[in-house]
Order: C-alpha cells, then structure tokens, then sequence
C-alpha cells in the first residue's frame, strides 16, 4: 500500500497548506467536488461580486435624496453571471491543473473515507478505487447546506447556495426559507435585481444571532424592502400546473400559502464528517458532527489535524484560513506548535444595509455577568453620515468599565465590515477604548470617525 508523508483532504482552505516547504514530502490531495471549496466557487467570493452589483443596482432607488436624480435601465443578469463566474471559473480550473501536474503531489479526484488507522479508501471520480495509508493527515472537507425535511421539498426542486448564483434567468418572484447570512445576501442580491423577494423565517426575527438591537434594526428595514413572514414553518412545498412553487406555511394564527418562481433554502450548513468515516481512525466527532480538536488543531489521533467548517462553529473563511496556518506549522514544526486564537472572531453580512461585528453582544455580557459600559454612535451625527443622508445606521462598543478593554463591537451601516476593522485591532492587540480613540488620528470626516466617537461617548472609570 501507498504511504504518504501528508494527505490533504479538500481543497478548500486545505490546498493552501501545500507550498514549497513540503517539497521533501511525499504528499496526495483529495477533492470530490470542485477545486477551491466553497469560498472561491459557491461562497465569499461570487457572492459578494453579485451584493456589489446589487449595490450598484440599488443606488438609483436612493440618489434622489441627494438631488441626483438616476433611473435604473435594467439589469442583464446573465451578463452579471458570467462576469464574475467568467472570472472565477478558470481561477478554480487552473489550481486544478496546477495540482493535477505538480510532480510533488498526488491529486485524487474522488471521496476519501477512513477505511481503518490513518488508512483512507477514496472513490474516483472515474469509477476506480484507490487505497493508501499516510503519517499525517489534514481534514478539511468543509460543509454542506442543510437541507430541512419539509414534505414536497425533493419532488419539487428547489436551490442552495450552490446552485442559485447560476441561475438562467432571473425569476419574478423567490422565497427563501430561513433568515442568517444567507437569506439576508441573496434577499439584498435579488430585490435589488429587481424580484419580488419573499424571507420565510422560523424565528421571531432575522439575524437573531447578532445584536439585539443590529438585529432588531434589520428586520425592520428588511421588513420595509422585502416581504417578511416571520414565526412561519414551513410545512409543505408543491409545484404547481404551471411550474410557480407552492409553499404552506404554518403561523400562531393559523396557516397560509405562498406562490413563487424559485424557492432558495437557506437554514445553515452541517459539517461534511460523515462521508469522511473519521471513526475508522480513531478521529472523534461531537454531537453536531464537528470534528473534534484541542488547541493545535489536532484531533484527538497524533498527526491528524482539521480546520475549517469541518471542525469550527464559526463557518467563516478567514477563520478557516488561520486554522490553515496554523496547521502548516504545526506539520513543519511538531516540536515548536503553535496554538489557534479564537479569542476574537469578526464576522460581517454583506446585506443591505451591511452589518459587522466582534465579541460579545449586549446579551452575552449581561448573561455571564460580566461587567460592561456601552455606547452608541449613530452615522446620522457624524459628519460622513450627513454626506450620506443615512437615518438608520449605528455602532455599538461594549468596555470593561475599569480596564477599558473593548469586548464587543456591532455595527449596522455603511461599509460595517471595513470600519470594525481598527477595532478587532485594539481588541486582539489590548489596546483600550481611551488610548485607542486618543492615542492616534482620525481621519476626518471619514467613516471610521463613527468608531472614535462611540469610544469618546463610554463611561469609563477612571477616564485614563
Ligand atoms: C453563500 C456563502 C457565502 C459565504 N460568504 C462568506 C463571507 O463573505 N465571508 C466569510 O468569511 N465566509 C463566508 N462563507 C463561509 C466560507 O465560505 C466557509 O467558511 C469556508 O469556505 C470554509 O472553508 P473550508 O476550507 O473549511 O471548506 P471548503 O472550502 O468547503 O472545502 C472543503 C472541500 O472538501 C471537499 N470534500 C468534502 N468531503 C470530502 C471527502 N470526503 N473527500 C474529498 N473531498 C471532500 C469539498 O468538495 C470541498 O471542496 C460563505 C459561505 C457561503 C455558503
Ligand atoms: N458574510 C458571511 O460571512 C457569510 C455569508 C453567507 C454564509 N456564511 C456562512 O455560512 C453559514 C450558513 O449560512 P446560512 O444563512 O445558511 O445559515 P445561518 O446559520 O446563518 O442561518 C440559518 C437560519 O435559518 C434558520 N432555520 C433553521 N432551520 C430552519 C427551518 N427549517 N425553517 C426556517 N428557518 C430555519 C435558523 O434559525 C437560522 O437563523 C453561516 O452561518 C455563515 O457561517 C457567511
């Protein structure tokens, strides 16, 4: 049987271990789908090339409120398409063939299972069945889009985040089942294009993981540009005679039908452990189906590490891309390992208005009483805001009222994911709210001004 220094399975986060440092080793790559994983051809990237479009479709909607008056002429979708896929497509095509004629690695087109100790069978693409054994393995197979057992769903057809960027046309009207990340990108992307956009949520309110109050704002101004059926449960799914979907749902005041042209799911994405039998090795898996590991990344078999989606309940890539690094040194340096930091993970949606935020939320300090100050900035009362005519964004900064420490950040408004920036910064490098907004310029009347205000307005004690 084959022996390799270092199997690598998926090529998502996973393909950016393999550099030049591994030269020496004897190494195979494993991939069932398509080269890059979901970031460069089913997530981040592709996604945010559409809300970016979207944007610049939406602006006519707003330009009158400057005096400027724009039309929106309309909207070539397929063109929109096959720009950014034109873009991406032979990005993923090329690291494919890369990898299939780079001598130092073995590329398996196939699903890798663990058929006994640090033993993978994988299941070709092309029918044939490869078996081999390696010192060291990295799983990093990502996830899949959760599909919810909604009677009719199968037989009628209905799109993921996979498949619904590469529609042929646009459709006139689309629900979408759920209301995290997801729904609110795509709800942005096709109102803005012009469909009706219909967000079934299960929930009391949408992005309900952030903030409360973020949240709150959100639903409210979504509930002003989208429709929005809240506390709804979707209980069957139909096509009809003349191929619109049918959906029932059920609401605490009884239950009512939906028509669209297109149905998107969007209730979250599970870990693609299963497929991977880690069993037979030994590799331990929690109840979610995560893949367990310590502080190293290691699982609970030496040599076998994981990162990403697979193992991390924050499914974002640039978690995935530190748990990448970290596993990179790890394998060259097993005498000198380094430990990942998930201290302070961001994350940011990319909906309409955009959304970013660190730490812990109002309700997560008061839960584990831990003492905080918060204050509010609002985009109306700094001088960029005015420029914008934004009436509804604001940032959030929660301190430790003695040290100063910032523990959380939320922003609703424009450009959310770029102006938390300096703030994820202080918070990594422990840097407090005074030094920070006084300890340095700001540029004025820029956006970030938001952030130094909310930083001026805490009450903090001693003010250092
Ligand atoms: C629509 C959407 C938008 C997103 N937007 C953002 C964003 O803006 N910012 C952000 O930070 N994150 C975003 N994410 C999340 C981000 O894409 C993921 O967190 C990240 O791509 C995970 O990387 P990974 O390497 O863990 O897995 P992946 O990139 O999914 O790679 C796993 C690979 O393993 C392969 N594989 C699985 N099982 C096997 C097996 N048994 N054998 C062989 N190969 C296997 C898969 O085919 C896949 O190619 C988005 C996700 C989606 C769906
Ligand atoms: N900008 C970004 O970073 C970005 C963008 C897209 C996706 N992602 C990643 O991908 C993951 C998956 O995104 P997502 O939006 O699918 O998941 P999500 O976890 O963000 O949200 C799913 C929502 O669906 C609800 N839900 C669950 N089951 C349901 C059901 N049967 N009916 C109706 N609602 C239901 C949940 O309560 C939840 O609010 C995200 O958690 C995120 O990690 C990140």
């Amino acid at each position: 049987m084959t022996t390799y220094d270092l199997v690598v399975i998926g090529t998502g986060s996973g393909n950016t271990i393999v550099n030049q440092r591994f030269a020496d080793w004897k190494v195979a790559i494993v991939e069932r789908g398509t080269f890059g994983g979901t970031c460069l051809n089913f997530g981040c990237i592709p996604t945010k090339m559409f809300v970016h479009a979207a944007d610049v479709a939406a602006t006519p909607s707003v330009s009158s409120r400057y005096g400027v008056d724009e039309q929106l002429l309309g909207v070539r979708w397929t063109d929109v398409r096959d720009r950014i896929f034109g873009r991406i497509d032979p990005i993923s095509a090329g690291g494919s063939e890369y990898r299939h004629h780079n001598p130092g690695v073995h590329m398996y087109d196939g699903t890798g299972r663990f058929t006994g100790f640090k033993e993978l069978t994988v299941d070709n693409v092309d029918g044939s069945t490869s078996v081999f054994s390696a010192e060291r393995f990295v799983i990093a197979t990502g996830s899949r889009p959760v599909v919810p057992p909604i009677p009719g769903l199968e037989e009628t057809g209905y799109h993921t985040s996979n498949t619904i960027m590469r529609l042929d046309e646009l459709p006139r009207r689309i629900a979408i089942i759920g209301s995290g990340f997801v729904a609110a990108e795509f709800a942005h992307v096709f109102a803005a294009f012009g469909v009706e956009v219909t967000i079934v949520a299960r929930s009391t309110e949408l992005l309900r993981h952030e903030d409360a109050e973020v949240a709150a704002r959100y639903t409210e101004i979504a509930q002003q540009k989208y429709d929005v059926r809240l506390s709804r449960e979707t209980v069957r799914v139909a096509r009809r005679d003349d191929g619109s979907i049918a959906l029932t749902m059920l609401h605490p005041d009884g239950a009512e039908e939906l028509v669209v042209d297109e149905l998107l799911v969007a209730v979250g994405r599970e870990p693609n452990s299963d497929l991977l039998n880690p069993g037979a090795t030994g590799v331990e898996v929690d109840s979610a189906g995560r893949v367990v590991v310590d502080k190293y990344q290691q699982t609970s078999v030496d040599g076998i590490y994981a990162l990403g989606d697979v193992t991390n309940p924050h499914q974002l890539k640039h978690v995935a891309n530190h748990e990448a690094r970290v596993v990179k040194h790890n394998l060259l340096n097993p005498g000198d390992r380094i430990e990942s930091d998930h201290r302070f993970v961001p994350h940011a949606v990319f909906s309409s208005p955009q959304i970013a935020s660190v730490g812990l939320t109002e309700d997560q300090a008061r839960e584990r009483g831990i003492p905080y100050v918060a204050a509010v900035q609002r985009y109306a009362d700094i001088a960029y805001g005015w420029a914008m005519e934004d009436t509804t964004g604001f940032a959030k900064v929660l301190a430790d009222p003695d040290s100063g420490q910032i523990i959380g950040c939320h922003i609703i408004g424009p450009q959310a994911p770029t102006v938390i920036q300096p703030v994820i910064q202080a918070m990594s490098f422990g840097l407090d709210a005074y030094t920070m907004a006084r300890g340095q310029y700001w540029i004025h009347p820029a956006m970030p001004e938001l952030i130094e205000n909310a930083l001026l307005q805490l009450d903090l004690h001693p003010e250092s």
